[in-house]
C-alpha cells in the first residue's frame, strides 16, 4: 500500500492485555472520548473457531488462550475489508456455549477501528494493518481476581472451573504467547482504564491521525 493510500484509510487502533488486564475499559474509555468520530470496536473473541462439531465436554477443556483457537485469516479478512471501507458480517461469539453463535452482526466501516482481544498483536499480519499498538499491563494476582468475578457473574463458570483453568492455560498462555508481544507495543499502559493520562495522550494522538487524514484528503 502506498504512504497516500495509507493516509486515507481508516485508523486500526490494537488493544491487548491479560484477560482482566483491562482491554476494554481502555477501549470504552478511549471510545467515548474520541466522541463525535465515526468509531468501532471489533473484539477478537467474535473470531474464536466455531466448536458446533465437538461435544461439550471437549469444548470445556479446549485452550481458549493458544493463538490456533482463533479464526485469525478471518480476522485479517473482515479487517482489509473496513480498510476497503466494505460492511463486514462480524461473527458473535457465546462464552457459554463455547462456540459462534448463528447469528452476525454487519458492521460498517468507520474512521477509526480499535481491535481489542489477548492475542491482537501475535500474528504479525494483523500488526502491520494497525496504526498504533497498545499493551494493558496488569498484574496476575490482580487479573485473576478479576477474571475470577467477570467469569462467574457473566459466562456461566463455577470457581472450580475458573481456577481450573487459569492454572492449566490462562496463566501459561499468557506468559507463552501474550506477555511477548509487550515489545510490539507502542504504548504500555500499566493498570488499564484508570489511567486516564494514559486515555488522554492515546485520544489526542489519534485525533492527531485523523486530523492529518483530513487535511491529506482536502488537499486531492
Ligand atoms: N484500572 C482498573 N481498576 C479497577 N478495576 C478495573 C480497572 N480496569 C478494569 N477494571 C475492572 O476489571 C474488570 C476487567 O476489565 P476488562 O476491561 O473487562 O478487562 P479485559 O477486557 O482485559 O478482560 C472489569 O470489571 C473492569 O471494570
Ligand atoms: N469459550 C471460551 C472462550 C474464551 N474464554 C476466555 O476468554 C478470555 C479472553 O477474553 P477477555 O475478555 O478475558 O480478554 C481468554 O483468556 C479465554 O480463556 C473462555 O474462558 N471460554
Amino acid at each position: 500500500m502506498s504512504e497516500n493510500n495509507a493516509k486515507r484509510r481508516p485508523i486500526i487502533i490494537g488493544v491487548t492485555g491479560g484477560s482482566g488486564s483491562g482491554k476494554t475499559t481502555v477501549s470504552r474509555a478511549m471510545f467515548e472520548a474520541l466522541d463525535g468520530h465515526s468509531l468501532l470496536m471489533v473484539e477478537e473473541d467474535s473470531y474464536y473457531k466455531n466448536q458446533d462439531h465437538l461435544p461439550m465436554e471437549e469444548r470445556v477443556k479446549a485452550n481458549y488462550d493458544h493463538p490456533d483457537a482463533f479464526d485469525t485469516d478471518l480476522l485479517i479478512e473482515q479487517l482489509q475489508d473496513l480498510l476497503e471501507w466494505k460492511t463486514i458480517e462480524k461473527p458473535v461469539y457465546d462464552y457459554v456455549e463455547h462456540t459462534r453463535s448463528q447469528q452476525v452482526v454487519l458492521e460498517e466501516p468507520r474512521e477509526v477501528i480499535i481491535v481489542e482481544g489477548i492475542l491482537v498483536l501475535n500474528d504479525p499480519r494483523v500488526r502491520d494493518l494497525m496504526d498504533i499498538k497498545i499493551f494493558v499491563d496488569t498484574d496476575d494476582d490482580i487479573r485473576l481476581l478479576r477474571r475470577i468475578q467477570r467469569d462467574m457473574e457473566e459466562r456461566g463458570r463455577s470457581l472450580e472451573s475458573v481456577i481450573t483453568q487459569y492454572t492449566s492455560t490462562v496463566k501459561p498462555m499468557y506468559h507463552q504467547f501474550i506477555e511477548p508481544t509487550k515489545r510490539y507495543a507502542d504504548i504500555i499502559v500499566p493498570e488499564g482504564g484508570e489511567n486516564q493520562v494514559a486515555i488522554d495522550i492515546l485520544v489526542t494522538k489519534v485525533r492527531d491521525i485523523i486530523r492529518n487524514n483530513q487535511e491529506f484528503t482536502n488537499e486531492d
